[in-house]
């Protein structure tokens, strides 16, 4: 019997699925959930299905045929032509397999920890891992941000990035990293359609390039000499891709800043090595201070057209002479080229200064010293363009002590002993974007950071070392002609006469420019006579 106590429990009325409507939603649910993985995975699955068909036709042994037949052409592929088995085999394949078992694995706490994951509608979103591609040194990792994160946000944890997928060195692409390759052949029209896709700007994604094995710790061997220097890509280091890095000389200044010992010496040598067949023809002249006394140049004296090492006055005069001839040319090329083109009777003047801040920040002759930084001011602004470039060396690249440090487009850092130093010598927001050349190892002699040609980013490089010995052996091969000191004998020629200028059609002289109200109040006659010419009109 029930009293008013007790609880009245009513249960709605369940609806029951039969079981087999239960087996066959989770069979259609499984179903369509591995064919969507089959169709975003077509490599995976065609090789599966072909390993499937060979096993049900041939059995192991049809298996073990077709695996040792794909590795003797990859075989083939790599010794013939080992760019393009990276590019389209091994790469792919290797980056597949860090994609799954390496970056998959740790993505969520790398990406929590590093502080990338953002939480929205109580739910954590994470950047999400696209493609990973490999080559012989580096991982290019292909990241979809966050709704509402941009490059810098990855930028700005490029260290932690690295460490939390156990490599030392990272770096952030907001564009895709490599240049699309130049493509000639048959099929050229086919791959430039390729490659309009694969490098098309892509504004939500960001590319991690993390550096798997560092190609720079090894010593990097003199490049050989060009046979004619090409002043748009002259080859001086090796990039963590094991490519090339090549500088632009055309119309540029170049400053390199590094600590002491930390490989200045090199990137010198090195330029001056791939000018070394420009030098012998008489395309290049090197004009050469080195305030260490020839400690760093004198072995290459052969090579040079003037040399200055022991006086400072010397110094002073030479960049005097280099502003002389920047003066000729000006007035000579004035109004026939915005830029000058070397030529054996027009050279290129190359200005190499060691270790700058002995001419303008320690140099005691106060009167010497403002001397050489008028010179080297003019030099610098004015110089790039008719063809008389400087090339500094330094170790501190702090105003005092290079108050030109910004008249210096192209720049290269090496070892520096502050963090402050790396924006100094690259520019503003260079060490945020991954050049940390504060913190290289000691090992990392000739290593630096350089800004690419139409990129924000830094690039990490090794120079070629040239050895005393080489350098030896390249003064005697390419040693500047004889006549290579005789520059300023040049400068005498006749410069380009003023040109006869048509006269321009002048307009009847209209008197004084004041407003027409007032010149008719100070002349009644042209008032007088508009009138009547508007009354003729109406
Ligand atoms: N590219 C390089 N690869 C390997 N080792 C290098 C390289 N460049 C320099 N070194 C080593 O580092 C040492 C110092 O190099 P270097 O004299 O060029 O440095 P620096 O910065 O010019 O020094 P300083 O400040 O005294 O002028 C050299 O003795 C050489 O052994």
């Amino acid at each position: 019997m029930t009293s008013a106590g007790d609880l009245m429990v009513i249960r709605p009325k369940r609806f029951e699925l039969p079981l087999w409507a239960v087996v066959l939603g989770l069979l259609a649910r499984w179903s369509w959930r591995a064919t969507w993985w089959c169709l975003r995975h077509p490599v995976a699955t065609g090789t599966t299905a072909l390993l499937l068909a060979v096993y049900v036709d041939h059995g192991w042994a049809g298996i073990v045929t077709l695996l040792v037949s794909v590795a003797a052409v990859s075989a083939v592929w790599r010794w013939r032509h080992e760019p393009s088995w990276w590019t389209w085999c091994a790469g792919p394949m290797l980056g597949w397999c860090r994609r799954v078992f390496v970056y998959r694995r740790v993505w969520r706490e790398a990406m929590t920890l590093c502080g990338l994951a953002a939480k929205y509608d109580h739910q954590t979103i994470l950047p999400r891992l696209l493609a990973v591609k490999s080559d012989p040194a580096l991982d290019v990792l292909t990241v979809r941000m966050v709704r509402g994160q941009t490059p810098e946000d990855f930028q700005q944890v490029t260290a932690n990035l690295a460490y939390a997928f156990g490599r030392r060195h990272a770096r952030v692409y907001s564009e895709h990293p490599d240049d699309p390759p130049t493509r000639t052949g048959r099929w050229a029209w086919l791959l430039r359609l390729v490659d309009r896709v694969r490098f098309r700007d892509r504004p939500s994604v960001v590319y991690l390039v993390l550096v798997r094995t560092d190609a720079l710790r090894t010593v990097v061997p003199p490049f050989p000499v060009p046979t004619v220097p090409d002043f748009t890509g002259l080859p001086l280091a090796r990039r963590e891709d094991l490519s090339m890095w090549r500088l632009h000389l055309l119309a540029t200044h170049v400053l390199v800043g590094g600590a002491t010992r930390r490989g200045k010496g090199s990137v010198l040598w090195s330029l001056v090595r791939s000018l070394a067949a420009g030098v012998s023809v008489g395309l290049v002249r090197l004009w050469v201070i080195d305030p260490k006394g020839g400690m760093e140049f004198a072995l290459g004296r052969p090579m040079f057209a003037r040399f200055a090492c022991k006086s400072f006055e010397a110094m002073a005069d030479l960049l005097d002479e280099a502003v002389t001839v920047m003066r000729e040319r000006q007035t000579r090329l004035a109004g026939n080229v915005r830029v000058h083109t070397p030529t054996t009777t027009d050279p290129l003047v190359v200005v190499v200064v060691d270790e700058m801040a002995a001419l303008t920040a320690y140099l005691q002759d106060a009167e010497l010293r403002k001397r050489i930084a008028g010179s080297l001011g003019l030099l610098l602004s004015q110089g790039a363009g008719v063809g008389v470039l400087v090339v500094a060396a330094l170790q501190d690249p702090r105003k005092e002590v290079l108050p030109f440090r910004d008249l210096f487009p192209t720049r290269i850092a090496l070892g520096l002993t502050e963090a402050t130093q790396v924006d100094m010598v690259l520019g503003d927001g260079a060490r945020n974007r991954g050049a940390l050349a504060d913190q290289m190892p000691r090992w990392a002699k000739g290593v630096g950071y350089v800004i690419l040609d139409g990129t924000p980013d830094p690039v990490r490089v090794r120079f070629s070392y040239i050895s005393d010995d080489d350098i030896r052996t390249m003064a005697r091969e390419y040693p500047a002609p004889s006549d290579a000191a005789d520059i300023l004998a040049q400068v005498g020629r006749e410069t380009a006469p003023e040109p006869n200028r048509p006269a321009l059609p002048r307009q009847r002289a209209s008197g004084p420019l004041l407003p027409d109200a007032l010149l008719n109040l100070l002349n009644p006659d042209r008032q007088r006579e508009r009138d009547g010419d508007g009354g003729e009109q109406k």
